[in-house]
């Protein structure tokens, strides 16, 4: 396949290596010094686009692609909150859109455990749930896009919580005092972090932990190769339940 990365920074490099070993082709890779190379008639030129750049410039080349025509697949984290316009501009348009918070196998195996995980604690109150997700000191947004899918699946699944609330725990602020039906979500920022979540239930007693720690990035990049190579030919909006089998 032909691919565009949108976005050649950590994971725009990582993916590219993954591309190469899969006998894919890059055919433009943008980041902030090549932005005149950011056309829709060079989009045209890939099959599909892998977009890994920042919060504040993904809406822009999902529309790009869109204009396009040419199937992207997402993984930038921090624009969720405009996902509904673009889902109903993806079937309305009849584009191809493939987005994750997080591509690895192993972290999506971590969300099914955690709803699993949820249904059952809901049953015991005398555990209360919390949050925690570390990152390099790079990352701009908090809290992670992996974590609010975590939360998403607690609160789905667990009826004492309705939303969640996030900290970012870099001595500038106090633990915030959050209501009973609160999910707290702590936000740790450390050197060369890859992407540390843990889901834990407390009680007096005991403690249980829900704990997916990447090594590296590559578990990220390989997933993101896998979802582009798998939307050939599709048209429609799909994340990784689509392309998994549990
Ligand atoms: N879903 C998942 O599995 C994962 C998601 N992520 C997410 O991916 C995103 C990128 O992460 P990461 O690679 O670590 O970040 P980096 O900051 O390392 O890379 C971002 C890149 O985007 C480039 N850029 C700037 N403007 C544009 C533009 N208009 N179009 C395209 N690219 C542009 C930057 O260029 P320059 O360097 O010149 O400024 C940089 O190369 C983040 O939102 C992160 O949360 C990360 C890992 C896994
Ligand atoms: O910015 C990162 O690095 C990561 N971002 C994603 C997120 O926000 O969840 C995925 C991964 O944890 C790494």
């Amino acid at each position: 396949m032909k691919i565009a990365l949108l976005g050649y920074g950590k994971m725009g490099k990582e993916i590219e290596q993954i591309a190469l070993q899969r006998g894919h082709e890059i055919v433009l890779k943008i980041n902030d010094t090549n932005l005149d190379e950011l056309t829709v008639e060079n989009l045209r030129k890939a099959d599909v686009a892998i977009e890994f750049s920042m919060p504040s410039t993904v809406l822009g080349n999902i529309d790009l692609c869109f204009q396009a025509g040419t199937p992207i697949v997402v993984g930038t984290t921090g624009w969720y909150d405009q996902f509904e316009n673009i889902k109903t501009r993806c079937a309305e348009e009849g584009k191809t859109l493939f987005h994750a918070t997080n591509f690895s196998i192993g972290v999506n195996i971590t969300f099914h455990i955690n709803k699993v995980l949820a249904k059952i604690m809901n049953g015991f109150n005398e555990y209360e749930v919390e949050m925690e997700e570390i990152h390099h000191t790079q990352k701009l947004d908090h809290p992670s896009g992996t974590a609010i899918t975590l939360a998403e699946g607690v609160i789905e699944h667990m009826e004492r919580k309705k939303g969640f609330q996030a900290w970012l725990n870099d001595g500038t602020e106090a633990k915030p005092e959050v209501s009973a039906d609160t999910l707290l979500i702590e936000a740790l920022r450390q050197e060369a972090v890859p992407g540390t979540h843990t889901v834990s239930y407390i009680s007096s007693i005991d403690r249980i932990d829900l704990r997916h720690e990447a090594f590296n990035r590559k578990g990220f990049a390989t997933g993101a190769v896998i979802a582009a190579e798998w939307l050939k030919d599709k048209k429609g909006i799909f994340t990784m339940k689509d392309l998994l089998s549990f």
